[in-house]
């Protein structure tokens, strides 16, 4: 259908522009150049309490309605149109007295110019955006809200797409990554961590989007610092908005719980005075090593070891000194070990080495060196004339060995046997050892 050129387009008669201003959804109105009404839409008329128009004209708005202190800013908002100008576009927040209303508005207000060019008046158009300005801040609130609780726990919580990309970063994720929240959301995690370590992660993601099934395992990651972390973390799959799967993920730091474990760990192992494996772990281990030589016929060789007269140190130089002997006992074994060699302290001034892969004749040399170290050194430094001895009992393996008790009782035989002839010295305990050393 063709269009009708302007000349041809139907003339509206003033009542026509009237009801048409009436029916556009937002207020309307013009002032002279005093700021007083020269006309009013249908909905200011409503606005105003629904006087006629002729009942408004040379009247203003604070004339009808009390908006308190916000009246001096809109006289002003007012001058600025029509004393300078100024066309002014703006959100305005009018608190109507009357009713305990507070409405907002988007106002344009653009000054009317006669022929000559000079300011003959306003014109103004504001639609209420009350119910959508109510409806942001409630979202912005519900936001805020919700970022408090997600940025205050004390947990990395994200959410990433099925596209790699992070949907979502609290700030504790946004610190670890060493970037603020806004150089996170959108990313690839590839973006953000090293590519086999994203590559790695980004292995079970797709295993979790596949099945649907949640994650929870430790992790270890570097943080900005460059400082190796370890993370227990949970990751849930999510349906997503639009159909868009994504997953969500809590990670909590446990770097510290972790070191606190390993040391707990370690304490529960290791002798608190002389650093070696206290009694307990030495038998732990020892089964391992039996069970290991047992299945590949492998040489394993135990040396039992007391120091000789400890209590008389004791009692003549006092307990403290006692513990140093001990600590400077232990240093001389240890100087004659190899890392493969499991030293340990299983009773008072009673040590035990087991030394997997050597056989007893082997373990018995080792033994005559660490005496003859021992016999030579000066374990208490304030005590220069203090000479400490110590006795071995060596054996090996056997065949018929149905357990590592059987080594030890052995080799603490053997040891017994070195008290008796005399102390100072080592006493092998034969028995036909199931393999030797190559
Ligand atoms: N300083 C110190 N002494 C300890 C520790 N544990 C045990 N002892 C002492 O070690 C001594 C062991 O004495 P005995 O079992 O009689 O043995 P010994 O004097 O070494 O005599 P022989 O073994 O027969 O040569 C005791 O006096 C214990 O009090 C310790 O942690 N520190």
């Amino acid at each position: 259908m063709p269009m009708p050129t302007p000349d041809e387009s139907p003339q509206l008669s003033a009542i026509d522009y009237r009801q048409l201003l009436d029916e556009v959804g937002a207020f309307v109105y013009t002032t002279d150049a005093h700021g007083q009404y020269t006309y009013a839409n249908q909905l200011v008329l409503e606005l105003l309490g629904n006087p006629p128009l002729q009942a408004i004209l040379g009247k203003s708005f604070t004339d009808f309605v009390d908006i308190g202190e916000a009246g001096a800013t809109l006289r002003e908002t007012d001058l600025r149109v029509l004393r300078d100008g100024e066309t002014i576009a703006r959100e305005e927040t009018n608190y109507i007295h009357a009713t305990g209303e507070s409405l907002t508005y988007w106002s344009i207000k653009k000054p009317l110019r006669g022929a000559d060019g000079a300011i003959v008046g306003m014109l103004g158009i504001s639609h209420d955006i009350t119910a959508k300005k109510r409806l942001e801040d409630k979202v912005r609130q519900q936001k805020e809200l919700l970022d408090a609780v997600l940025d205050n726990i004390p947990g990395l919580v994200y959410m990433k797409g099925a596209n790699r990309r992070f949907l979502y970063a609290n700030q504790h994720l946004a610190k670890m990554f060493g970037r603020p929240v806004d150089q996170i959301v959108g990313r690839l995690d590839s973006e953000l961590m090293p590519p086999d370590v994203a590559d790695a992660f980004w292995q079970k993601d797709l295993h979790m989007l596949a099945t649907g099934e949640h994650y929870a395992g430790r992790e270890s990651m570097f943080d900005a610092a460059g400082h190796l972390r370890q993370f227990w973390s949970v990751v849930v799959p999510w349906s997503g908005y639009d159909g868009m799967p994504a997953l969500i993920g809590l990670i909590t730091d446990i770097t510290e719980l972790q070191r606190l474990k390993d040391e707990l760990q370690r304490q529960a192992h290791t002798d608190s005075l002389t650093g070696v494996a206290n009694r307990r772990s030495f038998f732990e281990r020892a089964e391992h090593e039996f069970a290991h030589s047992r299945r590949h016929g492998a040489p394993l060789s135990l040396i039992a070891v007391d120091v000789d007269h400890f209590k008389q140190i004791n009692d003549e130089h006092g307990h403290p000194v006692g513990d140093l002997v001990l600590q400077g006992f232990v240093q001389c074994c240890l100087d004659q070990l190899r890392a493969q060699a499991l030293c340990a302290r299983t009773g008072g001034e009673e040590f035990c080495i087991l030394l997997p892969g050597v056989p007893a004749d082997a373990a018995q040399a080792i033994a005559e060196r660490i005496r003859t170290a021992v016999a030579a050194a000066c374990l208490s430094p304030e005590h220069p004339a203090l000479r400490v001895t110590a006795s071995f009992g060596v054996t090996g393996l056997g065949p018929a060995d149905p357990h590592f008790g059987a080594v030890y009782s052995r080799a603490d035989r053997a040891l017994y046997t070195a008290k008796q002839q005399g102390r100072n010295c080592s006493c092998l305990h034969h028995v036909s050892e199931i393999a030797t050393s190559p």
